[in-house]
């Protein structure tokens, strides 16, 4: 007889797919099969990578991931070369006779991009509004020529053909999000771009009580505390993320998920109440934001 000691932990990084989420995945990959980009885009947390992830893998091919940041250039997404090979041979088989053949190359490494076009990867380009436009320009020419054009690199051939197996999915944070750039409009005019909002609360229930080890109406119970107090917020409110780490650290510290447990609201506080802040424009926003999750925690109900 087999005996279960230990808890199955469940897969943290699955996603979960419930009706809505499995046609929003089929009918994206519908388009990228039909040769169209995707691009999700929406809030923070809303889960844009997640499904950005779940599906490039559908595509089962090989998948390349790059994160957006300023500093991207074309030598990180073409490649460079790396430094010098000296191969030196030197023949004195005669000993009057001594020959010296030295020869010197520039070795060239593949960046991320050149090596998912050329070999039909998926790439998961990950807030890619967090790069200049100037280096987004390059998906310019892959979209709409089906090239990739190697210019500054120094490499003899001025372009590589696009593999037909070839497809981007980007992902990105709305304009008004800090540290991003604004998008060229003629990249943006060639994908098709869906906005992954936050979910109602039942869906957001479910995800969590599969994620963490708690039951539905627990969990419906913080992700309902959850929407309540990102309603105050106009942008960049607790997501998803902050749901799921209550539920992780309750349940893996034996807290009881219950509104009047002192334990519980220290919890909520920690994880809500600095990002809640950031929404108030109070003299004490930290206050503010502490009184607010309290009062939520009071209005707190589990229904068992
Ligand atoms: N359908 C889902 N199933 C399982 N987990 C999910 C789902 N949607 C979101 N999540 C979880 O929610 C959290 C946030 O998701 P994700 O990182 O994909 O969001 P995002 O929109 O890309 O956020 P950001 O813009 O901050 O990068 C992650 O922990 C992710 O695993």
């Amino acid at each position: 007889m087999t005996v279960l000691k230990e808890k199955i932990k469940k897969d943290s990084r699955a996603l979960i797919q419930d009706s809505e989420t499995k046609d929003l995945l089929s009918r994206s990959l519908q388009y990228l099969k039909a040769g169209y980009p995707i691009h999700f885009t929406g809030p923070s947390g809303a889960g844009k990578t997640s499904m950005a992830l779940a599906l490039a893998k559908k595509r089962k091919k090989p998948v390349m991931l790059i994160h957006g940041n300023h500093e991207l250039n074309n030598k990180d997404l073409i490649g460079d070369f790396t430094g010098y090979t000296s191969k030196k041979v030197v023949d004195n088989y005669i000993r009057s006779v001594y020959k010296k053949d030295e020869s010197i190359t520039e070795t060239w490494r593949d960046g991320r991009l050149l090596e998912a076009v050329k070999n039909g990867y998926t790439l998961v380009y990950d807030e890619f509004t967090r790069s200049q436009p100037t280096t987004n320009n390059i998906f310019l020419s892959i979209l709409e020529e089906g090239v990739l054009p190697l210019y500054g690199s120094k490499l003899t051939e001025p372009f590589v053909p696009v593999h037909p197996d070839f497809a981007v999915i980007f992902t990105s944070n709305p304009d008004e999000y800090a540290g991003v750039f604004h998008t060229q409009d003629a990249l943006l005019d060639r994908l098709i771009t869906i906005h992954v909002d936050y979910k109602e609360v039942d869906r957001e229930a479910k995800i969590v009580s599969q994620k963490v080890d708690i039951k539905e109406e627990k969990a419906k119970a913080i992700t309902a505390l959850v929407a309540d107090l990102r309603k105050g917020c106009k942008k960049n409110g607790p997501s998803l993320r902050a749901s799921l780490m209550i539920a992780k650290l309750a349940t893996e510290g034996d807290i009881p998920v219950d509104g009047d447990n002192e334990d519980f609201k220290r919890l909520c506080k920690d994880i809500l109440g600095h990002q809640l802040s950031r929404c108030l424009d109070g003299e004490q926003p930290l206050k503010e934001a502490e009184e607010m999750i309290l009062r939520a925690c009071e209005n707190m109900k589990v229904t068992e």
